[in-house]
């Protein structure tokens, strides 16, 4: 299936089931800075939330509570009933899977092997099956690789399969990190700024695939800064402020909120809302609605060159993948987010 055969729209949505996800009171503290506190959310099966916040608001700390990254200081996390275990491996193996604000793909692999490697929490051979490459490891390869296709299908890249990831224009490598994370099976992805970078077109384009990834029946999660992309997209949106939810709703209820019409624009807002706290030492250094776009202007980011791009591979996410090769994967050991977060330091935990 691809997003332009097969699309799907509000209409199409399946009723919103059990919870899926149930974040409790989830804190997140680095040292002095309280970047995320005492937030809940919850999402449900059939569902699409939306976590909005200006810069800084604690959006991705949240989403790295949620997959393993960071170990809340304070809080609990569950997926479909279970707390969530302590790493992002198992965090995948549970059932959730992600992508990175900034794209993180295996550059000099080809557009499936980018697939595989996310398929490989769900092969179950071991390393003497891959090494002899006994009957069971072949079959569960061709598995694998048959989903990848279909994976590949569903995003329209299947013409492109044996294409380097790195020649992929940037629409399609957003959208490759995307099939990735759906081929370890997933009952919930979190999506961390999916259309950053991508023109009109591209972005209704991620939007039609977001709506076929709900109607798959997987819950998703997505953080955007693009307004109109969000309110357009979502069932609930959830609103974060100087780490603290500051609304949830339908997406009517929170766009007329005067409370988020002042985040935005910078404006105070009321006694009662969190936003309006006084900066404390634990108030995140980075909050600074004032330089937020209003709603529905707020521009798409540029897409990053090239370099820019390795650049942000080489100082962003470590691959969700321990399989991967070394010299491909961005390196584990000089990113911020393969590891989990030891809330009283700072420090992080392997993932
Ligand atoms: N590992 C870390 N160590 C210390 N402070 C951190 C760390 N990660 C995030 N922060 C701080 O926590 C606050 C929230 O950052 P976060 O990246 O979660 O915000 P965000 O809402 O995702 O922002 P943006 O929309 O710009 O991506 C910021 O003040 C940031 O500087």
């Amino acid at each position: 299936m691809t997003t332009t055969t097969k699309t799907a729209d509000a209409t199409t949505a399946p009723t919103a089931g059990e919870t899926v996800l149930d974040a409790r009171g989830v804190t997140m503290r680095f040292g002095g800075l309280t970047a995320v506190r005492d937030v809940n959310l919850t999402v449900n099966s059939g569902e699409i939330v939306g976590l909005i916040g200006p810069n800084g608001a604690g959006k991705t700390t949240f989403f790295n509570c949620l997959t393993g990254l960071y170990v809340p200081t304070e809080g609990e996390v569950r997926y479909k009933g279970k707390v969530l275990p302590p790493t992002s491996y198992k965090v995948t193996d549970a059932g959730i899977a992600r992508t990175f604000q900034n794209i993180r793909l295996f550059h000099n692999m080809t557009v499936l092997e980018n697939v595989l490697v996310g398929r490989h929490t769900r092969m179950k051979q071991g390393l003497w099956s891959a090494l002899l490459r006994l009957p069971g490891f072949k079959k569960a390869e061709a598995e694998a690789t048959d989903r990848a296709m279909e994976l590949l299908e569903f995003i329209g890249l299947q013409d492109k399969a044996q294409h380097l990831a790195k020649n992929l224009p940037y629409g399609e490598q957003r959208k490759l990190e995307i099939a990735r994370a759906l081929a370890s099976d997933p009952g919930l992805i979190l999506l961390d700024e999916p259309t950053a970078g991508m023109n009109p077109q591209e972005t209704r384009a991620a939007e039609e695939l977001i709506f076929a990834i709900r109607d798959m029946g997987i819950a998703v999660l997505v953080i955007e800064h693009d307004m109109r992309f969000i309110f357009n997209l979502c069932d609930r949106v959830a609103v974060l402020v100087q780490g603290q939810k500051l609304i949830e709703g339908d997406s009517d209820t929170v766009q007329s909120d005067e409370r988020v019409i002042a985040a935005y624009l910078g404006e105070p807002v009321a006694d009662d809302a969190p936003a309006a706290e006084a900066p404390s030492e634990e108030t995140p250094a980075k909050d600074a609605p004032a330089e937020a776009a209003p709603a529905e202007d707020a521009p798409a980011k540029e897409a990053p060159s090239e370099d820019e791009a390795a650049d942000d591979e080489a100082s962003e996410d470590a691959p969700e993948t321990p399989e991967a090769p070394a010299d491909e994967a961005p390196a584990a050991g000089e990113t911020s987010e393969d590891t989990t977060h030891d809330p009283a330091s700072g420090k992080e935990n392997d993932a």
